[in-house]
């Protein structure tokens, strides 16, 4: 049996390197940059007021108090959004709007609450130091500076930054698009009735939503019968398309493994055994499409919860390593609240309660080890990772705990 690390080794190498594309502004959100972004213009753009008041020239209302306020008259409205350059004539006032552009010769504004708020005069009745309420051009960046660095995830700050700069495209590490193709004749799409020996398809909507959380572009295919052929014409239409292919199910010992009938005795995908549980059979290669692609595609086991903890071990780190993306699982060690038993000479990964306790981390096993149990898989928040050479661990050992 392969190690569970061999075949992270394995699967890795399934995968390239982020592949970059410009997209508009507009569809980045979730891309991660592929360079540093310099800004092409400073921000502000110009010298603006910070309030609504009135642009003066400080050293003419310095002596201004509510006693002996200084009087200036207005002489011109300058609201947010004028484009003209205006100068400020010595012993004047001109009323100013937040983010309107300051007249040359003035070096201070006077917010509104500090004068009687007049149209053709302003009564003044506090003094300003030189430069207040005054946002400079270039004081949130300047014009050159490293704006946003090489991957970085764009969330809604980094689209509001390139908007701000006059950005309209970015390059971005490319979403990889993901087919999730779910196979077995016992599945039917919930919303149908079910006939006896029938399910509902689950490892679909699982896999999918993990890859779209993982960052890719995630598809959601539902393969059927057990026709091989079919099956692979199935795999030449995707791989056209498709970066990487997931697969769940007929891939164990069975009679009608579509699968494994379909891929085996290729060179171009192997099946294996992982010792690991859940998620011994595994299956990893390259698709050779009919167009030359030659498409990463990973068989995951049909039990809902050997596929969702083999896409965790095997399939996240490097699907968001190939889009630049940081592998942002922790894995810190926690307390184990009660005794587990593992199956020797295979790494397991069990289901956990990961709670954070004053006295440090605490992880509860839920649910049975059997691979089919989802309910438990749907309260877990961590996966207990114990290692192959360990066959049972007792309450108050520290383990191993990945957080999901
Ligand atoms: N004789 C042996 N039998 C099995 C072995 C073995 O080594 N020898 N391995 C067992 C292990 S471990 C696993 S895991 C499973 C893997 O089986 P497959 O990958 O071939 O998956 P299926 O047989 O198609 O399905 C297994 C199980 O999961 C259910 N399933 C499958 N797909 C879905 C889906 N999309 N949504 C919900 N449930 C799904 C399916 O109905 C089966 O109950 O093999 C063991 N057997
Ligand atoms: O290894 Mo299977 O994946 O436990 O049920």
């Amino acid at each position: 049996m392969r190690s569970v690390s061999d075949h992270q080794s394995v699967v890795a190498a399934l995968f390239g390197d982020p592949v970059t594309a410009t997209v508009p502004v507009s569809t980045a959100l979730g891309g991660v940059t592929a360079t540093e972004i310099l800004a092409p213009t400073g921000l502000p753009g110009f010298d603006n007021s910070a309030m609504d008041g009135y642009a003066v020239r400080a050293d003419e209302i310095s002596s201004a108090t509510a006693q002996s306020p200084v009087r200036l008259p207005v002489a011109e409205d300058i609201p947010a959004g004028r484009t003209d350059h205006l100068t400020l004539t010595p012993g004047t006032a001109h009323r100013i709007m937040t983010g309107a552009p300051m007249p040359d010769g003035a070096d201070a504004v006077v917010p509104v609450e500090l004068t009687d708020g007049g149209t053709d005069e302003v009564t003044i009745r506090t003094s300003v130091l030189s430069g207040k309420h005054i946002r400079r051009a270039g004081s949130d960046i300047e014009a050159g500076q490293p704006a946003i660095s090489a991957g970085t995830r764009l969330g809604a700050p980094q689209l509001g930054l390139l908007a701000a700069l006059g950005l309209t495209e970015v390059a971005v590490a490319r979403r990889l698009r993901v087919v999730v193709l779910s196979t077995g004749s016992e599945l039917v799409t919930p919303g149908q009735p079910l006939s006896h020996g029938q399910i509902y398809e689950s490892n679909g909507p699982m896999l999918t939503a993990a890859a779209t959380e993982a960052g890719a572009e995630a598809t959601h295919l539902h393969y059927v019968t057990d026709d091989v052929a079919a099956f692979r014409a199935r795999l030449d239409e995707i791989s056209g398309w498709a970066d990487v292919i997931i697969t769940s199910g007929g891939v164990s010992a069975g009679a009608f493994e579509v699968v494994k009938d379909a891929l085996t005795d290729s060179d171009d995908v192997e099946f294996v055994k992982v010792a690991m549980q859940p998620g011994m059979p595994q299956g990893c290669g390259r698709y050779p499409g009919p167009d030359g692609r030659r498409v990463p595609i990973i068989t995951l086991p049909g039990n809902p919860v050997s596929s969702l903890v083999s896409f965790e071990v095997f399939i996240r780190p490097p699907l968001r390593a190939a889009m630049g993306l940081p592998d942002d699982r922790h894995t810190l060690t926690a307390q184990l609240s009660s005794d587990v038993r593992s199956p020797a000479g295979k790494r397991q990964f069990l289901r956990g309660v990961l709670r954070h306790t004053d006295d440090g981390q605490v992880v509860d096993p839920i649910g049975p080890p059997a691979s089919h149990h989802l309910r438990y898989l749907a309260q877990a928040n961590a996966l207990i990772d114990i290692p192959e050479d360990v066959d049972a661990v007792t309450a108050g050992a520290q383990v191993e705990v990945i957080e999901l």
